[in-house]
């Protein structure tokens, strides 16, 4: 699959039991090389980083003729990052997003479980997309990478970035969070989710709020890692969900389990599903257009 879109050639691959020292060694090696930035198509290195990121910029302005003068010319900067993302992303196989904490770290059991995951998904021919970044993102890369899937990041300009994982084959740097986000959501059949922090949880409720809101249909969202997503479950029920904040019908949309094997299941169902209604679909709209013809035929 990463022949099909020209991915680059194999990075060298670390046995497990060497993973975290040779993690530790590489972010030792990219602090002696000096930080670096990614901005589009831009790459800053030591002096040359601007002091603040393109997303800071457009949110954090206080003076009222910044708008006036920046704003407008900023609108093109971020056309361009959602046509560079359609035209890349449009060819991509079925695909599943992974999200997770950036902070794990290599060998933990939230590593290796989005190890397995990033493997399984592409043993069952689904590409992986991630943030691009270390932690949860990195594993799930790298399962998808070693199982010869096409494994895909979308990175983030960040203050503190450290750059894409070394197992993104195809990758695409944003400087904003709302042309990324939606990247994640239009290119994706599923959103698994595993232990992770502020930005999982912004990535897991935007996905429940689109599917509530029915701006998308039929998409599952998995939580992975029932002892660390329970409290939260739990709270949905008890507390969102009998103070009315949300229907009783709405917990459905999330699928909690520790299990690959379940996850893997329950984004293949629904894969076959959207699959199956869109054939339903087609073939309805075909037997309208003949229906059509020979009634006009017939006149
Ligand atoms: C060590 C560190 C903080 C690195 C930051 N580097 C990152 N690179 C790419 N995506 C990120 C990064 N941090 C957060 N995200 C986004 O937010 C999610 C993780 O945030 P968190 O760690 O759960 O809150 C990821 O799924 C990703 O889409």
């Amino acid at each position: 699959m990463n022949d099909a879109l020209g991915g680059a050639g194999e990075p060298a691959r670390e046995a497990p039991a060497t993973e975290a020292a040779a993690h530790a060694r590489r972010e030792r090696a990219a602090v002696r090389r000096g930080r670096e930035r990614h901005s589009g198509a831009v790459l800053t290195r030591r002096d040359a980083i601007p002091p603040s990121t393109a997303d800071q910029r457009l949110l954090d302005s206080r003076s009222r003729e910044d708008w006036k003068t920046k704003d407008s010319w900023r609108a093109l900067r971020i056309l361009s990052e959602f046509v560079e993302g359609f035209d890349t992303m449009a060819d991509l196989p079925a695909a599943v997003s992974v999200f997770g904490s950036a902070r794990s770290k290599p060998g933990s059991d939230e590593w290796r479980l989005g190890e397995r995951i990033g493997e399984a998904l592409a043993r069952a021919g689904f590409a992986v997309i991630t943030g691009g970044g270390p932690g949860v993102m990195a594993a799930a890369n790298k399962g998808a990478a070693e199982a010869g899937g096409l494994s895909v990041g979308l990175g983030i300009e960040l203050p503190f970035e450290q750059g894409m994982n070394e197992w993104v084959d195809l990758g695409i740097d944003f400087r904003y969070f709302f042309a990324r986000k939606t990247m994640f959501v239009k290119y994706a059949q599923a959103f698994i989710v595993l232990p992770g922090g502020f930005g999982t949880m912004d990535e897991l409720f935007e996905a429940l709020t689109l599917v509530q809101t029915r701006k998308v249909t039929r998409f599952p969202v998995v939580l992975m890692g029932t002892a660390y997503w329970g409290g939260l479950v739990d709270w949905l029920r008890t507390t969102m969900a009998t103070a009315g904040k949300i229907a009783e019908a709405d917990l459905e949309l999330l699928t909690v389990t520790d299990d690959v094997d379940e996850a893997l299941q329950h984004v293949v169902a629904a894969d076959s599903a959207i699959t199956a209604q869109e054939q339903a679909e087609r073939a309805a709209a075909a037997r309208l257009v003949r229906d059509q013809q020979e009634a006009a035929d017939r006149l």
